[in-house]
């Protein structure tokens, strides 16, 4: 299974930022074996498929439900691909929680996104509160659900090599506070079972899933080693270019544990 990274720049930037950013990717050394991606913000997203290296694939970080038209301030998933767009991060804790969406909305999101031959990062997660209170799978498994259950065309395996799963438990977000390999582990093992049993068992094999939270250049090698962990949504580090390349090259240190 290909290691997967994804840099997901939030709403950070300026023109000349990001330009610096582009310039820091397009020099650095990225290991050939690992799918690489960056969610820019939209308006940016123009100056970024213009002037990075074509070894980096452009996501965006939300797209609308549907069929653009009167939806004031949303991107259709036909703009995104108008724009060279090829993935949409969608279930993002920040949605869900900051924004409000639901389980539904996001799961209708996906279904269109996926008719319309993109590729999602279907984000899930669990809050510390349903952590402690011991719901972290049932929460996953919800999300999951919304993910898969939307349109019964979705359970055939074509649609499914459009998904990269991200593990984001909530309360390692922006926090400082990174999982430990072991807690992401049991979650990606736990959501891979899930897939098995309500997908298939192909499915499972080969949808990677990723984790995110707090991943940086000195703890991704530890985590990376795990099994399970087939790669990193990464926030707050994805915003320096070496150390994204960093997080991109743990993938050796996958490759020395197997
Ligand atoms: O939300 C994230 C990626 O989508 C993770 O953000 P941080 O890496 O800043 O914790």
């Amino acid at each position: 299974m290909q290691f997967f990274v994804g840099g997901n720049w939030k709403c950070n930037g300026t023109k000349e930022s990001i330009s610096k950013l582009v310039s820091d990717l397009n020099s650095v050394k990225l290991e050939s074996d690992v799918d690489v991606v960056v969610a820019p913000p939209f308006i940016y997203i123009d100056q970024v498929k213009n002037s990075l290296t074509d070894r980096i694939e452009i996501s965006a970080q939300n797209s609308w439900i549907g069929k653009g038209g009167a939806f004031t301030g949303e991107i259709s998933v036909e703009q995104l691909k108008d724009i060279g767009c090829k993935w949409v991060i969608l279930g993002h804790s920040e949605r869900r929680h900051v924004i409000g969406e639901d389980d539904q909305f996001i799961g209708k999101k996906a279904a269109y996104t996926l008719s319309q031959g993109l590729g999602v990062i279907a984000c899930i997660g669990e809050l510390l509160k349903e952590r402690e209170e011991g719901k972290t799978f049932d929460v996953c498994f919800q999300q999951m659900k919304a993910f898969a259950g939307k349109l019964p065309w979705l359970y055939a395996v074509p649609s499914w090599d459009n998904v990269v799963i991200a593990y984001e438990p909530v309360w390692a977000i922006g926090t400082g506070k990174v999982a430990t390999p072991q807690q992401a582990q049991e979650v990606h093992v736990a959501v891979r079972d899930w897939l098995k049993k309500n997908v298939s068992a192909e499915v499972a094999s080969k949808t990677r899933i990723i984790y995110g939270g707090s991943v940086n250049g000195g703890n991704c090698a530890e985590l990376a080693k795990e099994e399970d962990i087939d790669g990193f949504l990464v926030g707050g580090a994805s915003l320096k270019g070496p150390e994204f390349a960093t997080i991109v090259n743990a993938v050796t240190s996958k490759k020395v544990a197997a």
